[in-house]
């Protein structure tokens, strides 16, 4: 393995780098910075926590003390916390250079940074939906010259998730110079590969790992098989145990919605553990508050949806859980990614009802590993399930009252808005649009029940003729 001066960095920036712990290239770093520093397009695919963030910051750093102008760098990411976690990775190791960045990320006052942009800092890290906006509602900055746009989690920006930036992608491409380096990275590229290479035009460089698994082999993936009614009572139960068993511990429990989210967060605070919660349906400031006080260990326990599921670099955390199996092997492997990062041990442990079973057999195929089943005392868990079972009830039921679903309709129509739609004309469609396919659906009814009833006469018919021609056989 090289070292950073031989990869092309200066001393001062080597000397920066050592500040953070990053004394020698891993990996991603060694191959994809050389060709970033030569001016190529770059597209990086390296398993979760190898240092893909240092790999485009670097070099970009690098080439921005050499010739410091206007708005230099543009990075896109999918998340909030991901776009000020990748702006602080370069307002360190760029301190020496006095460099400027700027985050533009949804739920923040849009008037403030619409002030920062016109500044011309040297460093943007946006959402794309906000700085879409940005470009929509404002000319008085440009991006005209800019000389790098970095994509990261970048099958992430293209897929259509539940979250779709495609349009919002069109918007900031429109403005970007074609002249510019692209730098495209993700521990998971291999599925939106030719889309990239679309974004990613001059013959970009490609680098992934070459090894067999997609996950760190420092992570040790178990699961457990768990009746969908039990799987409070084991989460209760492991979490004891890793209480019981460890001084220094942090897990992230990964669940499928907001409102269970919500849920688990206050189940787990009835039995006394230090929880918080983080997902879209909280004010964004509060989301911020949660995750630095998850960061800074005042509370060892964060429940989160998929919005926390990539890029963030919390090292204290030793455990990932599972609550529902991932749907998507790709989620799999960014969830559990949040552990076992930069070399240190971790483990996950996925929750597995009956009907989940082909979605294990699905992300084994793609890591090319087995999990392997998580011991559990079932006796003890038994013990505990009806008090886990009534608290969570209880809750549910106070979480009921609450404004959750409420809220979610506000956004809904938000976004509606945001694309333009009128919500109102919209439900209404949407209504119409029911009324046809119910409509539709009792027609088939009809036509189906009256062929079964065809079916009936003609088969009473056939019996009757068989019955007359038994009864007049039966007569000669
Ligand atoms: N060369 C290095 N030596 C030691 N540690 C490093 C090095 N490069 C980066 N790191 C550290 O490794 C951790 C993980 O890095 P990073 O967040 O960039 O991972 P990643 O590959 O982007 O992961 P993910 O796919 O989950 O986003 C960070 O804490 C970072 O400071």
């Amino acid at each position: 393995m090289g070292d950073f001066s031989s990869l092309g960095l200066s001393d001062w920036l080597i000397k920066q780098c050592k500040q953070l712990g990053i004394n020698k290239p891993t990996p991603v770093q060694e191959n994809c910075m050389p060709a970033i520093l030569e001016g190529r397009d770059c597209m990086g695919c390296a398993k979760t926590g190898s240092g893909k963030t240092a790999a485009f910051v670097l070099p970009v750093v690098q080439k921005l003390s050499e010739d410091p102008y206007g708005i230099f760098c543009l990075v896109l990411t999918p998340t909030r916390e991901l776009a000020y976690q990748i702006a602080e990775q370069f307002r360190v190791l760029g301190k020496p250079l006095g460099l400027q960045d700027c985050i533009i990320v949804g739920g923040m006052d849009m008037v403030s940074q619409a002030l920062e942009l016109t500044n011309q800092p040297h460093v943007v890290v946006a959402t794309p939906g906000r700085l879409a906006d940005h470009i929509r509602s404002s000319n008085t900055f440009s991006m005209s010259k800019i000389q790098f746009l970095i994509l990261d989690e970048a099958d992430r920006l293209l897929e259509q998730g539940c979250t779709d930036f495609t349009k919002d992608l069109e918007v900031i491409l429109g403005i970007l110079p074609p002249k510019r380096q692209t730098l495209l990275f993700s521990a998971t590229l291999t599925d939106t590969l030719q889309e990239l290479k679309n974004i990613a035009m001059n013959k970009p460089f490609f680098w992934e790992s070459t090894s067999e698994t997609r996950t760190v082999e420092e992570l040790d993936q178990r699961y457990i098989l768990t009746p969908e009614k039990v799987k409070d009572a084991y989460l209760v139960h492991l979490i004891q145990t890793f209480t019981d068993e460890h001084d220094d511990w942090s897990i992230i429990i990964f669940t499928n919605t907001c409102k269970n989210c919500q849920i688990l967060t206050m189940m787990l605070r009835e039995f006394n553990f230090p929880t918080i919660s983080l997902h879209s349906m909280m004010k964004q400031k509060q989301r911020f508050a949660n995750l630095a006080k998850f960061k800074a260990s005042v509370y060892k326990i964060l429940i989160a949806t998929d919005v926390a599921a990539r890029g963030l670099d919390i090292p204290t955390v030793q455990v990932v859980i599972n609550h529902n199996t991932p749907g998507l092997p790709k989620i799999y492997i960014h969830r559990v990614g949040r552990t076992a990062r930069a070399g240190r041990n971790g483990v996950s442990i996925t929750l597995v009802t009956q009907y989940d079973i082909h979605l294990v057999h699905s992300i084994e195929e793609q890591i090319k590993t087995k999990l392997k089943e998580y011991p559990v005392e079932e006796k003890e868990v038994l013990k505990i399930l009806t008090q886990v079972n009534v608290t969570r009830r209880e809750w549910e039921i106070k979480l009921e009252s609450t404004d959750l679903d409420e809220k979610k309709e506000i956004n809904k129509r938000k976004q509606l808005i945001l694309e333009g739609k009128d919500p109102d004309l919209e439900a209404k469609r949407k209504a119409e649009l029911e009324k046809i396919r119910s409509q539709k659906k009792k027609f088939k009814q009809r036509i189906q029940e009256s062929i079964q009833r065809q079916k009936h006469g003609q088969l009473k018919k056939k019996l009757m003729k068989r019955k007359q021609n038994k009864t007049k056989q039966a007569k000669v």
